[in-house]
C-alpha cells in the first residue's frame, strides 16, 4: 500500500496518528550563490523520533536556512538529510513534503480559501476521499481548540492572529506527517496569545509524539518548548545541543552563557509546569446563580473571594463581598474581570505573570475549552521559586566543587611530572 494511503487509513479510522521519525543532518551545508561564506557550514544534528528540538540563536546565524533544508524548500549544497533512516537528500521534494508538516510565522494561510479549504490542501493533494477529508478537517480543528462548526467556513481575515496560527498548525498536521517543522510560528502574536499557543503545542505533542523542529530567537520559548535545544552561532555551528536544564545550569561556553543571559535561575521557572504544582479548588458560582445563594456560599466557604464563571464555565470575574453589595441584582455587574488564565501546560513563569497581571494573588487554571479547573495561588508559586533557586544554588556549588577537584588533580599530576623530571636529572 502506498505510504500516503496507509497514513490516510490510520488517520481516519480513528487510530493513533503517525508517530515521529528520526532526523539526521550530516555535514549539511548551504552556500548561497554569490556569497563567500556558507550560510550553514557542515552542521551535524541527530534528532530522536518524537522529540521536540528547538534551534535558537542570533539573527542571521542560519536557523531558517537549516530548517528549510530539511523539507528542501532550500536545496543543500552539501551533506545529507535522513528521515526515519531514509536518505531524502535527493528525493522528489514534493513527495518529501507530504511527510513533513510546515508551519510559519503569520500562519501562511491562503487568504482566498476558507479555513476548511486551507486545512484540506495536502490531504487533497495526496488523494484522500471527500468524506475522509471532511472528517479530518473537523478532527484537526478540534485538536487545535477551535470549534469546527464555527470556524470551518471562515476566511483567514475573519480570524484573530492566534486563531490563524492554530489553523496554520492544523493545516501542517492535516496529512498526519511524522515530522513537523515550525519556523518562528508564534513570532507575530501578542505575548498572552503566544503563551497559550505554546501551551497548546505542548499538549498536542503529548498526544501526537511527532518529531518537531522549532526555530526561534526567543530563549525563553526554547526553554519552555524544547526537549533539547540546539544553541546555534554563526553559520549554524552548534555551540551546545542539550536539555534546557543542562544549558541553563552548565552553559558550554561564554557564547551560550551570553545567550542564556541574566537570571538563569528565574528562567528555570519555564521548566516547571502548572501541572507539577498543587492546583486547588476555590468557590465558584455561575452567572445564572441567584445573588442570595452566592452570599450563602461565600459565608459558608469562609473566604472573601469567589470566582464567577460564565455560561460555558469559563472564569469570568473575581467577586468580593463588597462587590456583591453593589451587584444590583446580577453578579455579572460586579467584580473584577479575569484578564488572564493558564492551562495545566503553562509554565510557572506564565502563572506568575498572570498572578501579577490580575493582582488577585492567584490565577485560574483552565482546560482545553477554557473551562475552569482550579486555581494556583501566589504562595504555591513562591514556594516553587524558592525550591528551584535552592536546587540551582546546590547544583552550582557541586559544579564548582567538581571543577576545583579536577583542577587540584591536574596540579597534582603536573607536580608529579616535575618531580619525576627532577629525579631523572
Ligand atoms: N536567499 C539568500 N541569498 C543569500 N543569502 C541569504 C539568503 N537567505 C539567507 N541568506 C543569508 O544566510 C544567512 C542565514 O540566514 P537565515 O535566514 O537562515 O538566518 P536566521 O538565523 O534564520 O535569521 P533570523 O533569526 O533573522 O530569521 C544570513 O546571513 C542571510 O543573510
Amino acid at each position: 500500500m502506498p505510504e500516503a494511503t496507509a497514513t490516510a487509513e490510520k488517520a481516519t479510522a480513528g487510530h493513533a496518528s503517525t508517530k515521529g521519525a528520526t532526523i539526521e543532518l550530516e555535514h549539511l551545508t548551504k552556500r548561497y550563490p554569490g556569497s563567500r561564506e556558507p550560510a550553514v557550514d557542515s552542521v551535524n544534528v541527530g534528532i530522536k523520533a518524537g522529540e521536540l528540538v528547538v534551534f535558537v540563536g542570533p539573527s542571521g546565524c542560519g536557523k531558517s536556512t537549516t530548517l528549510k533544508m530539511i523539507n528542501r524548500l532550500i536545496e543543500p549544497t552539501g551533506g545529507r538529510i535522513r528521515i526515519g533512516g531514509e536518505d531524502v537528500t535527493h528525493m522528489d521534494p514534493v513527495r518529501l513534503r507530504r511527510k513533513i508538516g510546515y508551519a510559519i510565522q503569520a500562519s501562511g494561510l491562503f487568504p482566498h480559501m476558507t479555513v476548511a479549504q486551507n486545512i484540506s490542501l495536502v490531504p487533497k493533494m495526496v488523494g484522500w476521499s471527500k468524506p475522509r477529508i471532511r472528517s479530518r478537517v473537523e478532527e484537526m480543528l478540534d485538536l487545535v481548540g477551535l470549534d469546527p462548526g464555527e470556524f470551518h467556513g471562515r476566511y483567514p481575515r475573519q480570524l484573530s492572529g492566534g486563531q490563524q496560527q492554530r489553523v496554520g498548525v492544523a493545516r501542517a498536521l492535516a496529512a498526519d506527517p511524522p515530522v513537523l517543522l515550525m519556523d518562528e510560528p508564534f513570532g507575530a502574536v501578542d505575548p498572552i496569545t503566544r503563551n497559550h499557543l505554546q501551551d497548546e503545542l505542548i499538549r498536542l505533542q503529548q498526544e501526537l509524539h511527532k518529531t518537531i523542529v522549532f526555530v526561534t530567537h526567543d530563549f525563553n520559548e526554547a526553554i519552555k518548548l524544547g526537549d533539547r535545544i540546539a544553541v546555534l552561532r554563526e553559520r549554524s555551528h552548534i555551540a551546545q545541543f542539550d536539555t534546557p536544564e543542562a544549558i541553563l545550569t552548565h552553559p558550554a561556553d561564554d557564547f551560550v552563557s551570553g545567550f542564556v543571559g541574566a537570571g538563569a535561575a528565574l528562567k528555570r521557572l519555564n521548566l516547571t509546569r502548572v501541572r507539577d504544582v498543587e492546583v486547588t479548588d476555590c468557590p465558584t458560582v455561575t452567572v445564572d446563580d441567584p445573588l442570595p445563594s452566592i452570599f450563602n456560599l461565600l459565608r459558608a466557604s469562609g473566604t472573601n473571594e469567589i470566582l464567577l464563571l460564565d455560561k460555558r464555565r469559563r472564569p469570568y470575574k473575581w467577586l468580593r463581598r463588597g462587590d456583591l453589595m453593589r451587584a444590583e441584582g446580577s453578579p455579572a455587574r460586579a467584580g473584577t474581570l479575569v484578564h488572564d488564565t493558564v492551562t495545566r501546560d503553562a509554565t510557572l513563569r506564565d502563572a506568575l505573570e498572570a498572578v501579577l497581571t490580575d493582582n488577585t494573588g492567584r490565577v485560574a487554571v483552565t482546560g482545553r475549552r477554557g473551562e475552569y479547573i482550579g486555581v494556583v495561588d501566589m504562595e504555591t508559586l513562591m514556594n516553587s521559586v524558592h525550591e528551584l533557586l535552592e536546587a540551582d544554588r546546590l547544583g552550582a556549588m557541586e559544579h564548582r566543587h567538581e571543577r576545583e577537584e579536577a583542577r587540584a588533580q591536574q596540579t597534582h599530576f603536573e607536580q608529579e611530572d616535575v618531580d619525576a623530571g627532577e629525579a631523572k636529572a
